[in-house]
């Protein structure tokens, strides 16, 4: 669902970052787009990285995604730009194609790899219609999940709306947790730091009083 109507200032919204890894042809694009436009278009044209801007509702909140829609062919294809997108994003959409084993390895490589530990993770099996093509079974994209630790969502990006819709939605949902996790605990730090001795540590690690304010 987006915001359309909302006037907001972009920066007044919580972003989420999303990064999609995924073999070249497992669609990607397909599921980026059907789910900010609800649109399947069969085919595009992918020569580069793309980012994509939208305003979406996740439950009651209005959220910036941005998806990172990363263009891979193969293993070698730049390690430094794997990296690259793992810095920027808060949650990575794995993504292979259960028609193509190839596609399900490359998943497994990335993510060994990449030694992901904090960051919000989600699985997602392409290609589901195409059943009769079928090289990877629903228990082992279910077992790869488990072992990642991670939401698993076996789904066509050609036939469902609701179910991609389902799988960002759950995505954003984690990585909204995860920054109001991270802020609270940033807070509690601070409040720790403050809190009963009225001490703190300057920057040359010596202690300074906290000066009293006057009434
Ligand atoms: N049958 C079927 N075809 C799909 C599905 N998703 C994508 N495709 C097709 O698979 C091909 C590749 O889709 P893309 O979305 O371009 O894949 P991608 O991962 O973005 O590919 P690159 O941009 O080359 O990395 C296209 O011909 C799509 O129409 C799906 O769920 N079912």
């Amino acid at each position: 669902m987006t915001t359309r109507g909302i006037r907001r200032k972009k920066s007044y919204l919580v972003d989420a970052k999303i990064a999609i890894f995924g073999q070249k042809s497992v669609g990607k694009s397909a599921l980026t787009v059907r789910f900010l436009t609800k649109r399947y278009i069969g085919e595009y044209d992918h020569q580069a990285d793309k980012v994509h801007k939208h305003e979406i509702l996740v439950d009651t909140e209005a959220v910036l995604v941005e998806i990172w829609d990363t263009c891979m062919i193969d293993m070698k294809d730049s390690v430094s730009s794997k990296a690259e997108a793992l810095s920027w994003c808060d949650g990575l959409l794995l993504v292979y194609s259960i028609t193509d084993r190839d596609s399900f390895n490359f998943i497994k490589k990335v993510k060994q790899e990449l030694q992901i530990s904090d960051t919000p993770v989600l699985l997602i099996g392409n290609k589901a219609d195409l059943i009769h093509l079928r090289q990877v079974s629903t228990d082992e994209g279910e077992i790869l999940a488990k072992d990642f630790d991670c939401k698993f969502y076996e789904i066509s990006a050609a036939e469902q709306v609701q179910q991609v819709s389902d799988a960002f939605l759950d995505l954003c949902r984690e990585i909204l947790q995860a920054k109001r996790k991270s802020k609270q605990s940033f807070i509690d730090k601070i409040d720790r730091m403050f809190s009963g001795s009225g001490r703190v540590y300057n920057r040359n690690n010596e202690i300074a009083k906290i000066p009293k304010t006057c009434d």
